[in-house]
């Protein structure tokens, strides 16, 4: 039909305004439009758009847009290019149909500003009547739409031709649109112009699939750097949906390709840090590199112990969980507590627990390392003295330890270390609940909660006479064993991480390292793995830790082991202290023996002893 068929008009007329269509002369499609049009009482003496979004939420929708934007655009403009000699425009639109770019002839961009056919309108059959964008939106096939087709005035001077874009899913992602005021260098050229545009759409559907692919495959080159990595590792697409994990999470869960991240974390895993991907080759964001934690066991441990607070790691080690529920249960009471572990195990760290779980919450803890306090100061240190007390005590005397944590916990750690003789005191502060200050004879009631702890036997001390028999079971009341750190290796992953989220530190530690932070036998437990991640994190940054740098790392750590171990609890903690001093002074002995309260010579002679000089 000529698109300026005088007779097409009397049939539009006669459907608006008397609601006759004379079915014979008008295609298929035309007519179940002009009756949703009328249906949705679209104005035919209108037509103009009138919807527009503004300039922030047009950006917005082209940003959500920009996949179909990349592809669509730099074809569009060719076509444009082929078509210059011709008063046309082109268009994109998306799903809703918005037009998000349109660009073209001067002329036909002019007489389609005064119809509002603008970038950032609404072109769909209910906004602006039948006509090619509207109706291919609708029906999700290619159509052309010529002339008085159009259900409302504004557009009956217009040639409109348009086709869906799909992309590699079959989804539906928006049109493409050619359209020209009728011209009659082009008339009855429309199913032409609809070829092209079909071949158009054809051409940015490949176009689509060949960037999805090469993003994917630039997604994959950023998973396989993370192949070996010791964390839960995957990569996202833009959308958030995992197109790849690493070894270590799929030996979890099998079928997580494809999953959208989200639905596959739910309860189970938490986002640990999420990295974007950009493309190299266009700048765009593909995707992301998200590393997960696991979050079902401590949930579901703390299902089984809702009340119970500990601010540190948990893991997954039945031994960890039932010394967690050990201390839920004795944290309530007031029962002296126990602690036994090896160094750096968390013994204080559990201790300060049981404290923040007990009604003694509000009150002091008051934590004393017994083995650090010199043996004739020990009293005073516990208990106190009053003024002038003896030759060099404080002229206003000194509340001790028992009296600074009245209302709480008072934490005696190594409680091996103090002397016989003090024993009989602490004990009768224990079963007497107050405290005599040394040189006093006015006793101060103390309510205390006491939690002892040792790195040793606590029976093969009494063994051994170091602890009086009485005092053990004054203190034996409620045993807590800690497990060493090789006794609950799974949980080393979560030290691990732990460490990381808690000093900011992005590395990704590849597998082989952390089979070596596996096997260790970890003396020092806890504190002595977190300084070996210290180290690592000055040496390396976050560069991925070389597995020869981390196997010397460990091999220096046991040797200088093997020299502690010859070194009594006492010695080891004045060694510390020696080491400590020396960098603080710089190695200037005359200061570091003053520093100390010692001779010169008493200085040398234990710097040697520990082998410092
Ligand atoms: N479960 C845990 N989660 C996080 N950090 C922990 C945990 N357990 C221990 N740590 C850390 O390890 C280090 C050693 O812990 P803590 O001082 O409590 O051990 P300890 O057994 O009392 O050591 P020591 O016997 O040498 O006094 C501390 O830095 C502590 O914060």
């Amino acid at each position: 039909m000529n698109v300026m068929d005088p007779s097409k008009r009397e049939i539009w007329r006669r459907f608006v305004q008397e609601g006759t269509l004379d079915q014979a002369r008008i295609s298929k499609r035309i007519e179940e439009s002009w009756y949703l049009c009328r249906q949705k009482n679209v104005d035919p003496y209108d037509g103009k758009g009138k919807m527009f979004l503004t300039g922030r939420l047009l950006l917005e929708r082209r940003e959500k847009n920009q996949r179909l934007l990349r592809c669509a655009v730099p074809i569009l403009e060719k076509l444009q290019q082929l078509f210059q000699e011709i008063p046309a425009i082109f268009l994109l639109i998306d799903q809703e149909g918005y037009v998000l770019w349109a660009k073209g002839h001067q002329q036909a961009m002019k007489k389609a500003k005064e119809i509002n056919f603008l970038e950032g309108v609404k072109w769909t059959e209910e906004e602006v009547g039948t006509n090619a964008i509207g109706t291919a939106l609708r029906t999700r096939e290619p159509i052309a739409v010529v002339g008085l087709d159009h259900y409302a005035v504004a557009s009956q001077q217009w040639v409109c031709s348009a086709a869906p874009i799909y992309d590699e899913n079959k989804e539906f992602l928006g049109i493409i649109d050619m359209s020209y005021p009728i011209y009659h260098g082009l008339s009855d050229a429309q199913d032409y112009v609809l070829a092209t545009i079909v071949a158009a759409s054809y051409t940015i559907e490949q176009q689509l699939r060949i960037q999805q692919k090469e993003n994917l495959l630039e997604l994959f080159r950023h998973g396989f750097q993370m192949e070996d990595s010791a964390s839960y590792s995957v990569v996202c697409d833009d959308q958030e949906n995992i197109v790849w994990a690493n070894h270590r999470l799929r030996s979890f869960c099998s079928s997580i390709i494809d999953q959208p991240l989200q639905q596959f974390c739910q309860r189970t895993w938490k986002v640990f840090s999420k990295v974007p991907i950009f493309s190299s080759v266009y700048g765009h964001l593909i995707g992301y590199k998200v590393t997960l934690q696991k979050a079902q066991d401590e949930e579901a441990f703390f299902c089984s112990l809702p009340s119970f607070r500990f601010d540190g790691v948990i893991g997954t080690s039945p031994s960890f969980a039932a010394v967690l529920r050990s201390c839920s249960k004795v944290a309530k009471t007031d029962a002296t507590v126990y602690l036994s572990g090896e160094t750096g195990t968390g013994k204080e760290l559990i201790a300060r627990a049981i404290h923040q779980n007990s009604l003694r919450k509000d009150g002091p803890f008051v934590a004393v390392n017994c083995g650090a306090v010199p043996k004739e100061l020990i009293g005073s240190e516990l208990f106190g003295y009053v003024e002038g007390a003896f030759t060099g005590a404080k002229r206003t005397g000194y509340m001790g330890k028992f009296v600074q944590a009245h209302g709480g916990t008072l934490f005696l750690d190594e409680i091996g270390e103090i002397p016989l003789e003090m024993q009989v005191a602490l004990l009768r502060v224990l079963q007497e609940r107050e405290v005599v200050p040394i040189g006093g004879t006015k006793p101060i009631s103390v309510d205390v909660r006491v939690i002892t702890a040792t790195h040793r036997d606590l029976y093969e001390l009494v063994k051994e006479g170091k602890l009086r028999e009485d005092l053990f079971y004054r203190l034996h009341v409620y045993p807590i064993k800690l497990p060493a750190l090789r006794e609950r290796k799974e949980d080393i992953p979560f030290f691990v991480d732990y460490y990381c989220r808690k000093n900011g530190w992005n590395v990704c530690l590849p597998n082989s390292v952390m089979n070596l932070l596996m096997d260790y036998y970890w003396p020092g437990n806890i504190r002595e793995l977190f300084n070996v991640l210290e180290r690592m994190r000055i040496e390396y940054g976050e560069a991925v830790p070389p597995i020869s740098g981390i196997k010397s790392m460990l091999v220096a750590l046991k040797n200088d082991e093997k020299g502690r171990g010859e070194l009594t609890y006492r010695e080891q903690v004045e060694k510390e202290q020696m080491m400590n001093m020396l960098e603080e002074t710089k190695g200037n002995i005359s200061k570091m023996a003053e520093l100390l309260g010692i001779s010169r010579s008493t200085c040398y002679r234990k710097l040697k002893k520990y082998k410092l000089i």
